[in-house]
């Protein structure tokens, strides 16, 4: 192969990556050193975002879905946490050497408590602002104009007057659209958002789940989506991501999940949402136990002790991702 072949080859393989593959997180462990002990979430988790893409991530709590968005961030608490092992790029290029670097201008996230996120003695104004005056440099004109124009283009009612107010003199679902703002003003890739809609109402979150999907529309950002409502999930992802005590344990298109969930932990969780099937609410809590403490999780397979279908191996044997027709699954009742 000649050099230009060869250059030729690395171009196109960088923009075949950048096509396929925003950000590619492999086997990543965060390691949290407690004075009880060493604990592990996510512990050796893969998976990848595509371009304009909605990535759902679902659990019960302390299933390791914030850990996993906080280690993308940069953010881990140092101490107790660390990332041990694991790579993640983002648009091929290392992550944790360029967070700093692109955190609020090509990566963002907005939290699930949007007061504990705004500072309550600066006008709302001042606080979007700068977000741009000391990411992008521009100056204050022109990040109000900027920040009015894209207010409007959420659906945010009278922007301007907003910009004079303070937090407290609107609603939680208008603050969290002022959060989504926030995080959009630098036009980022793509955007974490970890449960942005559990501390609002019903009509409210229809809301703010509409607005996540014209961004990823008009603004063509690709959004990893933590909750632990899978409901909300079937209405926003494209794919999803189902973890358990720190593990990925199920994979796949979210139609797939829903029609033919393969993990008995799936299947529970889809039975517990209400409506989903005839007995409804009754079953709301179908999955018996709790999520096992994680400074001694079980041995085997995270699940078994709370698993109907448990086999012998299960109890022994960490489960390897088995390939189902497009679902990856980590459950031993699909070795082949
Ligand atoms: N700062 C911390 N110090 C010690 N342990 C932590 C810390 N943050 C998270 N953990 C532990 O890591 C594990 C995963 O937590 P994580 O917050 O990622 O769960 P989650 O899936 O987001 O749950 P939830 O639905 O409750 O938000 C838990 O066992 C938790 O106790
Ligand atoms: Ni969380």
């Amino acid at each position: 192969m000649d050099n230009a072949t060869l250059i030729y080859d690395n171009v196109f393989y960088t923009r075949k990556i950048a096509l396929t593959t925003l950000l590619d997180v492999k086997d990543l462990v965060v390691e949290f050193r407690m004075p009880e002990g060493r604990l592990r979430a996510p512990d050796g988790v893969s998976f990848h975002v595509k371009p304009r893409e909605i990535l759902g991530v679902v659990g019960e709590s302390g299933s390791g879905k914030s850990v996993t968005a906080l280690a993308i961030m940069g953010l881990i608490p140092h101490p107790p946490g660390k990332i041990v092992s694991g790579t993640l790029l983002f648009q091929g290029q290392d992550l944790q050497a360029q967070i700093q670097k692109i955190r609020g201008k090509e990566i963002s996230m907005v939290f699930q408590n949007p007061l504990n996120s705004l500072n309550p003695s600066l006008k709302i104004g001042l606080q979007l602002t700068e977000v741009l005056v000391e990411h992008l440099h521009t100056s204050q004109t022109e990040a109000d104009e900027r920040t009015i124009d894209l207010m409007k283009k959420l659906g945010i009612p009278e922007p301007q007057a907003l910009m004079r107010c303070y937090p407290f003199e609107y609603s939680g679902g208008m603050r969290q659209r002022i959060m989504i703002a926030m995080a959009m003003l630098c036009n980022p890739t793509f955007m974490i958002a970890d449960e942005p809609t559990t501390a609002l109402d019903v009509t409210i979150q229809a809301q703010i789940l509409h607005l996540f999907q014209q961004l990823r529309e008009e603004f063509r950002t690709s959004i990893l989506y933590i909750t632990h409502d899978l409901s909300v999930v079937s209405q926003i992802a494209d794919r999803v991501l189902v973890m358990y005590a720190g593990k990925i344990v199920e994979h796949a298109q979210t139609e797939r999940i829903f029609a033919n969930p393969l993990h008995p932990y799936t299947q529970g969780l889809i039975r517990s949402i209400p409506g989903a099937t005839s007995e409804g609410a009754k079953r709301l809590s179908s999955i018996p136990g709790n999520v096992p403490g994680l400074i001694h999780p079980p041995p085997g397979c995270r699940f078994h002790p709370r698993c109907a279908e448990v086999m012998d191996v299960c109890r022994h044997e960490i489960p390897p991702d088995f390939q189902v027709e497009g679902t990856s699954v980590a459950c031993w009742l699909y070795k082949e």
